[in-house]
């Protein structure tokens, strides 16, 4: 599983380099991914990691052109991994159909059903592929220092990939996260597209997997959401019910949640608070 560099721009002192490499959590499709460096980062001086996760209908170009994290990250000497949101070319009947399903839309997860389960694993990739792949490239991340941010769709994964795994990402936020898809309709069709059995999406989502946190351990988590997202008004984030859980589970940690008011959905709104969060990262990310 060899890197081929695509592409490589300076950016803030730093390069954002593009790579493609064979998946095989993706079933042996090309996938593609942006990987910012700041200045400084190398073999001998290893930098953490922050991965971002797009969301609908978004690729690993959204969020490196329009999310305006790399000011901040090149300040902080931080690492950004930027991955796809889907497989690319699966060829599975349907998944080109709809925005909200399917190419552009993997939901962070290990697919059950048996149309998808050969490709749509979003969450091996992520989770494993993607950081095995940078260490035997030897580009200077620190595989021991990884945290995890995402908007709308890949705020559900950034949480759930937080939440899944205990003590494997020191921090993790979302910008409008879909933070209970179990009970929302881009959820629901998801789960009951890429699972086996609807059941199974308990497992990624973000509410419910609260409860399961190990009580010795603190959270470190960030959610900022707009008044005025059409999506957060239609019901498809619900940081209400999150909210909701992390009361009763009652963990320690560092937990803030913010409503922003009059900001809608957009990478106007992602943009706004992209220093905010990559600092507030950095906090955990360089101790
Ligand atoms: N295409 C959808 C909207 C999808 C959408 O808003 N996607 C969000 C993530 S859930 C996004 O970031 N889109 C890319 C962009 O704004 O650049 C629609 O027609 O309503």
């Amino acid at each position: 599983m060899s890197l081929k560099q695509e592409s490589r721009n300076k950016a803030f002192e730093g390069s954002l380099t593009k790579y493609s490499f064979e998946s095989t959590a993706l079933g042996g499709l090309t996938a593609k991914i942006n990987v910012f460096l700041p200045p400084g980062a190398s073999s001998s001086h290893k930098v953490p990691a922050l991965y971002y996760l797009a969301g609908l209908t978004c690729t690993e170009d959204t969020g490196a052109q329009k999310g305006a994290f790399l000011a901040e990250a090149s300040k902080q000497g931080i690492a950004v991994v930027f991955p796809d949101t889907s497989p690319r070319g699966a060829g599975v009947e349907g998944e080109d159909k709809d925005w909200d399903f399917g190419t552009g839309a993997g939901f962070y997860l290990t697919a059950t059903s048996d149309a998808y389960k050969k490709n749509y694993n979003m969450y091996e990739h992520i989770v494993n592929e993607i950081p095995k792949a940078l260490e035997q490239a030897n580009l200077g991340i620190d595989k021991g220092k990884v945290s995890i941010f995402g908007h709308s769709m890949g705020g559900h994964g950034a949480l759930s990939l937080y939440l899944k795994n205990p003590g494997h990402y020191r921090s993790a936020s979302g910008f409008a996260p879909i933070a209970n898809p179990t009970e929302c309709q881009w959820g629901k069709k998801a789960f009951s597209g890429y699972l086996a059995t609807p059941e199974e999406g308990k497992a990624y989502d973000s509410t419910i997997l609260l409860s399961s946190w190990p009580q010795d351990r603190k959270l470190a988590l960030k959610v900022d959401y707009g008044s005025d997202d059409q999506f957060y008004k239609d019901g498809q984030l619900r940081p209400e019910a999150f909210q909701e859980a992390l009361s009763k589970a009652g963990t320690q940690g560092e937990v803030e949640i913010e409503k922003r008011e009059g900001y809608d959905h957009s990478y106007y709104f992602v943009s706004t608070f992209a220093s905010e969060h990559v600092a507030w990262h950095a906090k955990f990310l360089k101790v």
